[in-house]
């Protein structure tokens, strides 16, 4: 390639590049995946060197991407920082030359000072949302994102979410920065996606996506961890090498992962590394390699930084996990929703120890863009990168094949598909039979109705054999009906009649998520029972009062509004409430333990709480027997206070009331009911 050339691929992989940052970083939602990323990125950072030319807006020049509106900033105390990364072995001997040079070069600048030969520490490279957590006196008072190194979004309230993150610690002599990892375990996320309204394809994205979600309680709902792994800055206390850090993170309770491993050298880690890369897949939550630091303190001070990253650590990335195979066909499934998604049917390959028979195209945009319109019958890539199923890459070489025609009807019904955004829509949604099965499965879920051991299985039966077409259609079966059916006995039968005879006081806001509205999760069910408080006052709620309400944006208050003006809706409710359906509101428990140790105690919450609500939390205390009141007097036993707690908090302190005003004392003593 002559020099320009080589000028305009570099400008092309930069625009590119920067693209795909903004989609990571900034969506988290990104459109291809990290080993494709990789391989742009090195193409950039060869190109550049070869070039002797790298421009200011380069992304090998910066850290992360841009930041979210609608969060504070936080200015970090130390700099974040992005890190250096070893493929192979021969890398990351190549990494440790250079280190061993610069520490060579600075001994004999400062022979009186010379650093030690340097040892190593190596952790887990855990493959989440980065984390910074500031604590003051021994409180955690912000937390941000990376964001570009320098300057973080502060998504405290999210990040009190996480149960392992210490609300205070014993450390309380000066001011520290932590940094850690936030993470979606793969079980949590498994779980999750059972019920889901939309379902998470990657672990990474999911803790990403929830931790910078200015509704704190959809952060909540997603159940995040954290491992810590790092004290940034620190007032007050200092450590002459990892081992002491480490240990300084355990007294203080945070969540270290007990993966760490001290090496002389970096022979000593070769086994460990490959040993890592198998049993990777055995984890329950991702990561992406391994990071490898020296472990000497004043060696890390000594050797700084380069414009993105420390030169005394190195990431050693696994090998991608890669197959070629033939693309053999792909089906349109139809989704719950209507949405029909292309999944693709490959010849059976072993990836990653597990037999491979179908991958993800995620929609029509999807394989145009990856040129795989003409690709059915040729060879194809396939990875395996962090998500739950493996996605097609591309074509491995030029071949035409058979060409994917995209459906204009819908593969189950018939109907005439509309295109919305990249995306195919079924709306025959009384006459399209996965449509059903998946709304009546959907309705019977956990989180919804907890129809307890039904499955999409008993769906198809009760469908094909029973005729239940809509969810109303459960309330009339009978036991002949069911002990009709194949592998029904009467056991079974019964014991199906009886679930279904106990759903019909589930709460409120179960029910609601059970009815399956669009763009309405368990969240914001949730928001509308508490609110309305009937089903009734839902069913009439416009929109101009929804978009009031806390979390729900214009979208979501239209989808609501339609969904309960659809005749056929509204005919399905109508039959569920006579046939006895009668959503309860969440009431309190009758029979708080008299052992509890908030058992009848009189109670005062003022000022707001980074996550518990005044409503939950009222809700949750009178649970546990406890009385809660408006005004402080001698009478009151505790007081519980949050932010901008005013003239009641200082009559407490007068009257010398018992105060709580951590969040996580409060959960607790809730807790202690278990
Ligand atoms: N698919 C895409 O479109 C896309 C876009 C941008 C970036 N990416 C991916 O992100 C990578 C680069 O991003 P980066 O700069 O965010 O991360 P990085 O790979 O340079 O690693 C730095 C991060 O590692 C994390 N980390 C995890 N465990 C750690 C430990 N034990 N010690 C220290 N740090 C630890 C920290 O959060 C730190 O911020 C790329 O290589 C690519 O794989 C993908
Ligand atoms: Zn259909």
């Amino acid at each position: 390639m002559s020099t320009n050339q080589d000028q305009q691929r570099m400008e092309q992989l930069i625009k590119e590049l920067n693209e795909h940052n903004y989609s990571y970083y900034t969506l988290d939602a990104p459109t291809i995946s990290d080993a494709e990323y990789d391989r742009l990125y090195d193409e950039l950072v060869a190109l550049e060197a070869s070039l002797g030319n790298v421009l200011p807006h380069s992304p090998t020049q910066r850290v992360g991407g841009e930041m979210l509106t609608g969060f504070a900033q936080h200015k970090h105390l130390a700099r974040l920082w992005s890190l250096d990364k070893a493929q192979n072995l021969e890398q990351l001997y190549a990494w440790e030359a250079k280190l061993k040079r610069a520490i060579q070069d600075y001994n004999t600048k400062n022979p009186s000072l010379a650093l030690p030969d340097p040892t190593y520490v190596m952790e887990l490279k855990f493959d989440g949302l980065t984390l910074n957590l500031t604590y003051e006196r021994g409180q955690l008072v912000q937390a941000a994102t990376r964001g570009n190194g320098t300057i973080g979004e502060g998504i405290l309230a999210q990040v009190k979410t996480i149960k392992s993150i210490p609300l205070s610690i014993p450390f309380t002599e000066g001011i520290i920065e932590v940094q850690g990892e936030g993470i979606m375990t793969l079980s949590t996320l498994a779980r999750y996606n059972e019920t889901a309204e939309e379902p998470l394809k990657n672990a990474r994205n999911a803790a990403a996506g929830a931790l910078r979600n200015l509704n704190p309680s959809v952060t909540a709902s997603r159940k995040l961890d954290a491992f810590i792994y790092n004290v940034g800055y620190a007032q007050g206390v200092s450590f002459a090498d990892h081992r002491q850090m480490q240990q300084f993170l355990k007294d203080n309770q945070f969540k270290v992962n007990p993966y760490v491993i001290y090496a002389d050298n970096l022979k000593e880690l070769e086994s460990e590394l490959s040993a890592l890369a198998e049993r990777r897949n055995e984890l329950d939550f991702l990561i992406d390699g391994a990071v490898i630091k020296v472990q000497d303190m004043r060696t890390r001070e000594a050797l700084g930084y380069t414009d993105k990253f420390p030169r005394w650590a190195v990431a050693f990335k696994f090998e991608a996990e890669e197959a070629e195979t033939t693309l053999l066909s792909v089906s349109w499934e139809v989704g719950r929703t209507g949405k029909i998604t292309p999944v693709a049917k490959v010849e059976a390959v072993e990836l990653a120890g597990v037999t491979v028979q179908n991958c993800t195209l995620n929609n029509m945009g999807d394989i145009e863009r990856k040129n795989l319109k003409f690709a059915l019958g040729t060879l194809v890539a396939i990875r395996r990168s962090n998500d739950v199923i493996p996605e097609i890459l591309g074509k491995v070489d030029e071949e035409q094949g058979e060409e994917i025609v995209f459906p204009t009807l819908c593969p189950a019904c018939g109907s005439e598909l509309e295109q919305r955004g990249a995306h195919l829509f079924c709306n025959n949604k009384l006459g399209c039979e996965p449509q059903m099965i998946g709304r009546i499965t959907h309705f019977a879920a956990r989180d919804a109705m907890d129809i307890e051991s039904f499955s999409v299985m008993t769906a198809e039966q009760l469908y094909h054999e029973c005729g239940v077409k809509d969810p109303a259609d459960l309330y009339r079966l009978t036991f002949d009906d069911l002990i009709k059916l194949e592998r029904f006995g009467e056991k079974k039968a019964q014991k199906l009649l009886d679930a279904i005879e106990k759903s019909k006081t589930r709460e409120l806001a179960s029910f609601l998520f059970a009815l399956g509205i669009p763009n309405t999760g368990k969240a914001t069910a949730k928001t509308l029972a508490d609110h309305y408080r009937s089903l009734d006052a839902v069913m009439n709620a416009t929109v101009d009062e929804l978009i009031e309400l806390q979390d729900i944006g214009l979208i979501v208050a239209e989808s609501i509004v339609s969904f309960f003006q659809d005749d056929s809706i509204k005919q399905s409710i109508s039959e569920m409430l006579e046939a006895g359906v009668a959503p309860q509101i969440e009431e309190l428990p009758t029979a708080a333990s008299e052992d509890h140790p908030l058992f009848g105690k009189t109670i005062v919450i003022t000022g707001t709480l980074p996550t518990l609500g005044r409503d939950e939390l009222t809700k949750k205390l009178e649970a546990c027997g406890a009385k809660v009141t408006g005004s402080v007097s001698k009478k009151t036993d505790l007081v519980i206070a949050g932010e901008k707690a005013g003239s009641k908090l200082t009559k407490a302190q007068q009257l010398g009331i018992e105060i709580i005003e951590d969040e996580a004392a409060v959960l607790q003593l809730l807790d202690s009911q278990e």
